[in-house]
């Protein structure tokens, strides 16, 4: 166990997390040089393409320190998006220290002090990184004045690296082993393992992976759930290496994975305590913390025919992600589907993503909505995050809407364009304070409905990609709410239905209906688009007759190229919905949300 250590990097977004894995990965030379590619622990095709980290990952790399020894070093990718706080804290929990990198060209970030501040409450050891010196811009003695001032630590113990370059790496690794603490725990008591993730295998099952606290686990052991008390035989143990590599057996402080022919997914929690059977430890772990959904939409097949796909297919992804919640749920315009809840919109939207790559199918979101806390007239109240479950108004009391407290930090410059934007979105200025002389952290209280949507991507082009945000949960407050509903060619689409703010229902109409005109194609019959509120009409836009006929170009008698040119046209429908009489493509159901601001 001396030999054992388990860590994190824990970053605000882009400061070079995923590559500074990469380099630790090729330097403990796990893998041969030809095999390796970039982000090879992203290995989600979303999370390379878009650059982001999603799933944490684990990787145990062995390593010979310079006194001599041999060393397990096993590294705990973690996400560093807003959305994914979640993932970052199950992670902390299985570490004894963690890696603070910060960007030696854009100093310490939102991210960078709530990551600081969850490492914290899991008592981790922390070594400030640097990174990014390589580049000319870069500032290594201001970010050092921040990691003193800004985070409380000490810039005497921080490594300068450059992931990039493989600058300062041999280093870091020596710091690690040093400075670092092995795990505590003890190997002779009864097995006390912590879940803190887990996959589905097509062809294995549920691959748990697991922290070893006490005691050892091995193939042929059989082995105890403790919250719901399901039991299984061990299959295989093992490390990963990149691969899957199997063990004899995994003991005390190790960091591992677990098979046991464990079918039924949802047997698996995240923060769960695996025992022995028969001679089980004697106290579970404290729960993690439970990660909460503030987003909801619908999710529906665009082919009816696929709603028993897309059950399996949500059931599975569950299982990769403990944050995901989800229920059935029907539409009187789009059929059966599922309500679910999201840690924000980029977790929704790499939902979305994965369910049609890797279950390869086609599916209509509608806009995302927040959770409302309803008096009802009769004494009753009542949660409701479907527009389309929203009582008569004249049934209700009083209705209450989430709040966040946004912590907002930006170059000192970009202060009005914030403060608009904010007020904009019905934002409270609370507080603000110069973090150094041209830095400002900026508290708001906002309200979440506001902010869900595309908030962040308005920050990030005002700020011209400066500004950074974090945000907590406050309470719910009272508010005047409304109900938008869109009639398409008279009739109502329950999906198309919004909770907005009376003060802003009008204008959000009026931005919907000529949204969906840009959306929806032309059709043989000319289309009305309206947007209501209790009956009466605020906003209407049409759509013209039109048959798009993309054969017209090819005059001349070449049938192929007709054919193909149809075939396309059909491919395209897929895509679309059949909603009465008039078909809405996927992209409408979001877009009645976007803001022309
Ligand atoms: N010049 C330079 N660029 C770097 C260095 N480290 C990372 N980068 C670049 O910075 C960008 C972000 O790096 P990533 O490793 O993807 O950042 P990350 O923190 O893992 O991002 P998430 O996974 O989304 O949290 C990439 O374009 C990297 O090539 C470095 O040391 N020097």
């Amino acid at each position: 166990m001396k030999n054992i250590r388990n860590f994190s990097i824990i970053a605000h977004i882009d400061h070079g997390k995923s590559t500074l894995s990469d380099r630790l990965i090729q330097s403990t030379g796990i893998i041969a040089d030809r095999d390796f590619h970039d982000q090879i622990l992203d290995s989600m095709d979303i999370e390379r393409e878009r650059g982001i980290t999603i799933k944490s990952q684990t990787v145990c790399l062995p390593y010979r320190a310079s006194d001599g020894k041999e060393y397990s070093l096993n590294l705990i990718d973690t996400p560093g998006h807003v959305d994914f706080t979640y993932e970052v804290s199950r992670a902390l929990a299985s570490c004894e220290g963690a890696l603070l990198l910060v960007d030696a060209t854009q100093g310490v970030e939102a991210q960078t002090l709530a990551n600081l501040y969850l490492a914290m409450e899991h008592n981790l050891v922390i070594i400030p990184v640097i990174n990014k010196i390589d580049l000319p811009s870069a500032n290594v003695e201001w970010v050092k004045e921040q990691i003193a001032d800004d985070l409380g630590l000490d810039p005497f113990d921080a490594v300068l690296t450059s992931a990039k370059e493989g600058m300062g790496i041999d280093e870091l690794l020596e710091v690690i082993v040093t400075k670092l603490p092995p795990p505590a725990g003890d190997p002779e008591a009864p097995l006390k393992a912590r879940i803190f993730d887990s996959h589905y295998d097509p062809y294995r099952g549920t691959v748990v992976h697991m922290r070893i606290v006490d005691g050892a686990i091995k193939a042929g052991d059989e082995i105890r759930f403790m919250s719901n008390n399901a039991v299984y035989r061990v299959e295989e143990v093992g490390l990963f290496q990149i691969i899957r590599n199997p063990q004899k057996t995994l003991k005390a402080g190790q960091v591992g994975y677990m098979i046991a022919g464990i079918k039924t997914v949802s047997d698996t929690r995240c923060g769960d305590t695996v025992t022995h059977h028969k001679k089980p430890c004697t106290r579970a772990f404290g729960g993690f913390h439970e990660a909460k959904p503030v987003v909801f939409s619908s999710l529906y097949p665009v082919a009816s025919d696929d709603y028993e796909e897309l059950a399996t297919a949500i059931e599975k992804l569950k299982l990769n992600d403990a944050a995901l919640m989800y229920e059935k749920d029907s539409s009187a315009a789009l059929g059966f589907g599922f309500r679910c809840g999201f840690l924000g919109m980029l977790h929704l939207e790499v939902v979305q993503e994965r369910l049609e790559r890797e279950f390869d199918l086609s599916l209509i979101i509608t806009a995302p909505s927040v959770s409302y806390h309803l008096e009802l007239m009769d004494g009753e109240s009542l949660v409701v995050d479907n527009p389309a479950l929203y009582p008569d108004p004249t049934l209700i009391q009083s209705v209450k809407e989430p709040f966040i407290k946004a912590n907002i930090i930006v170059p000192e410059r970009y202060m009005g364009a914030v403060m608009k934007l904010c007020m904009e979105r019905r934002g409270i200025n609370r507080n603000y304070q110069y973090l150094t002389s041209s830095r400002l952290e900026m508290i708001f209280e906002l309200p979440l409905g506001e902010v869900v949507y595309d908030f962040y991507d308005k920050l990030k082009s005002i700020t011209q990609g400066y500004g950074s945000f974090d945000y907590d949960m406050l309470e719910h407050r009272e508010t005047n709410l409304v109900k938008l509903d869109i009639l398409v060619n008279g009739e109502k689409v329950d999906a198309l239905a919004q909770l907005v703010h009376k003060d802003k229902a009008e204008a959000r109409g009026r931005m919907a209906c000529e949204r969906l005109r840009e959306e929806i194609p032309r059709q043989q019959f000319k289309i009305p688009i309206q947007a209501a509120i209790g009956g009466k009409i605020v906003a209407r836009e049409t759509i013209s007759a039109f048959r798009k006929d993309v054969t017209a170009k090819c005059y001349g008698g070449d049938i192929s190229r007709k054919r193909k040119l149809l075939e396309k046209q059909k491919k395209g429908k897929k895509r679309m919905k059949m909603v009465g009489q008039v078909e809405i493509p996927q992209s409408a159901f979001l877009s009645v949300l976007k803001t022309g601001d």
